[in-house]
């Protein structure tokens, strides 16, 4: 009976021994496998755990997913969203990029992790256009940026610097609608029209005064003309556009196997060239061109940077920074307001019904016997609602400008590293249907409800909304951008009315530059609605 008790016993300890061997290689084993499991899912850094990247398609070896994507990129990487989520990343060329593409994230990169999201990667040609990044756009979010852009908002852009150059507006607006008058009956290209005036409008607004006979400008130095400037601004906006190998492939950067960064170089020196020898003329207490703005007492753009670069204020900027400024200023403007212009034209002429009531406004708020002036804008509420779906369906920006954080961040559950190219995917955000009714429709009363159109407004609180960006990065033209826009619709679908030549439909495929427009451009016929004919003059 002893001997069997303790036979039992000892049977019983090493049954226990045996119990806890087995639970000890048990645990083992889950701790290794959750090792594996970290280690397989994350990297490893100074002893924290570092979620892993997002999740992407793969590519191919050395080029990356760049094959793979069509000249329509925001189809391609809605296609990628609906497989990968939220947030994905994918390897153009050499480079890691990564697309923020719902509303929820877009908050958290310029919200939560805006300090660090609030810089930017220049690319070979941004580089160039910006003296070397002397600029607002392409800068990093150091001080000397904030500074500048303190200058570009506070000074340049001001309430009171707006309104003293409502002239300047309303009369190249004017000589717009004159010169669609002289064209009646015959085909008009859109973006043509309002890339001009917007371009023109920039060109008094920078440089001052106009015309003094017919294309020259007076502010400008000694033979130069307004045909040099546009030709300049024109040649800049359309190789800033272009798609550059080099920004792919590093290594291949000092090749510049498309001779992008050579013409860049050329147009900017150009550019430079009519900058100082302006500025010199200006600047020459002797010169004809001094006196005269001295007399005249008012402030252009040049003029106020003039000022604060000879301040030794905070606010003071230097020469450098003063051009790169004037290039921000002519690159960020022309392209994407004219495109906008063209969309919501399109969208205008696609929907009679819209069309119907833009003109009865017009007719109500304006009327036929009179022209629009810039006073009549915040009245025009419908062709409000109108642009802000053309926003929400054709952002000229579909991506923003590409962020690059300055230190690795967690969004939605995944590293974003230090360095990468981010870009936040407007173009998805503005199709959600968590956040949109129908999406897919264009109905501009989604924005006429009154609770709706505090919701929706242009300042990007709403990340759901993001025409002009959010956060540090923000586009600080929103006023300025909004008064062209609104200027030069308004006055073209009050002047005329518009019909497409005969056979011709409309087409809404686009094309990528600085801004997404039209592949096809605008274009149509106008014929006069306003009943006196002096109103053209
Ligand atoms: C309808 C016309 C315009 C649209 C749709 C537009 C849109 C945008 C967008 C989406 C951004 C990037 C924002 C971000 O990354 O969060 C931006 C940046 C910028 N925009 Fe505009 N913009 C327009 C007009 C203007 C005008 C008229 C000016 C100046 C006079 C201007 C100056 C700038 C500058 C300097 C930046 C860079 C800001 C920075 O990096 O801090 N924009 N714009």
């Amino acid at each position: 009976m002893a001997a069997n008790s303790h036979s039992s016993l000892w049977e019983d300890a090493s049954y226990n021994k045996h119990e806890v061997a087995f639970a000890v290689l048990v645990a083992m084993l889950v701790m290794l496998a959750i090792l594996w499991y970290r280690r397989s899912n994350s990297s490893m850094g100074k002893g924290t755990y570092t979620p892993r990247l997002p999740p992407g398609p793969k590519g191919l070896p050395v080029v990356g997913y760049l094959p793979f994507l069509g000249p329509n990129l925001h189809h391609e990487f809605d296609k990628i969203a609906k497989q990968y989520g939220p947030i994905f990343k994918l390897y153009l060329g050499s480079k890691l990029h990564i697309v923020v593409n719902s509303a929820e994230l877009a908050k958290v990169v310029t919200g939560e992790h805006d300090e660090s999201f609030a810089n930017r990667e220049p690319h070979i040609v941004g580089l160039a256009a910006s003296y070397g990044a002397n600029d607002v756009a392409w800068q990093n979010n150091n001080s000397n940026r904030r500074n500048l852009r303190k200058v570009l908002v506070h000074e340049v852009l001001s309430n009171k610097n707006l309104e003293a150059s409502h002239a300047y507006r309303k009369s190249e607006v004017r000589k717009t609608i004159k010169n669609v008058h002289d064209m009646v009956g015959t085909a008009v290209d859109i973006n043509e029209v309002s890339f001009s005036t917007v371009l023109n409008i920039l060109t008094r607004i920078v440089w001052g005064n106009g015309f003094v006979d017919g294309s020259k400008y007076t502010d400008l130095a000694e033979g130069l003309n307004l045909s040099d400037i546009r030709k300049v601004v024109l040649g800049i906006v359309e190789i800033a556009g272009g798609l550059n190998l080099s920004d792919f492939f590093p290594m291949l950067a000092r090749f510049d196997l498309q001779g992008l960064e050579q013409r860049i170089k050329s147009q900017m020196k150009q550019f430079d060239h009519i900058f100082q020898t302006t500025i010199e003329e200006r600047i020459n207490p002797k010169s004809k061109r001094s006196e005269e703005s001295k007399q005249e007492g008012r402030k252009d753009f040049l003029q106020i940077l003039l000022e604060l670069k000879d301040q030794n204020t905070t606010s003071s900027i230097n020469m450098t920074q003063l051009k790169a400024l004037v290039v921000d200023i002519f690159l960020a403007s022309t392209d994407a307001t004219s495109a906008i212009v063209e969309w919501t034209m399109t969208e205008i002429l696609r929907n009679p019904k819209v069309m119907e009531k833009v003109q009865d406004e017009l007719a109500e708020v304006v009327g036929l016997n009179n022209i629009v002036e810039e006073s009549h804008l915040p009245k025009l509420k419908y062709l409000d609602a109108v642009f802000k779906e053309t926003f929400r369906f054709h952002s000229p920006l579909p991506f923003l400008l590409p962020r690059t954080p300055n230190k690795s961040c967690t969004v939605g559950g995944y590293t974003v590293p230090k360095g990468v190219t981010v870009f936040l995917n407007v173009w998805a955000i503005h199709r959600d249907p968590e956040y949109w009714d129908n999406p897919s429709k264009f109905i501009p009363e989604r924005f006429l409800n009154n609770k709706a159109s505090e919701k929706w407004d242009y300042s990007g609180t709403n990340s759901a909304y993001l025409p002009f960006g959010s956060g540090r990065r923000r586009c600080p033209g929103i006023t300025l951008g909004e008064k062209m826009m609104m200027h030069i619709l308004a006055s073209l679908m009050h002047s005329f009315d518009w019909c497409l030549p005969k056979g011709e439909e409309l087409d809404l495929s686009v094309k990528f530059g600085i801004a997404m427009k039209k592949k096809m451009p605008l274009v149509v016929i106008p014929s006069p609605r306003l009943r006196d004919s002096s109103l053209y003059m």
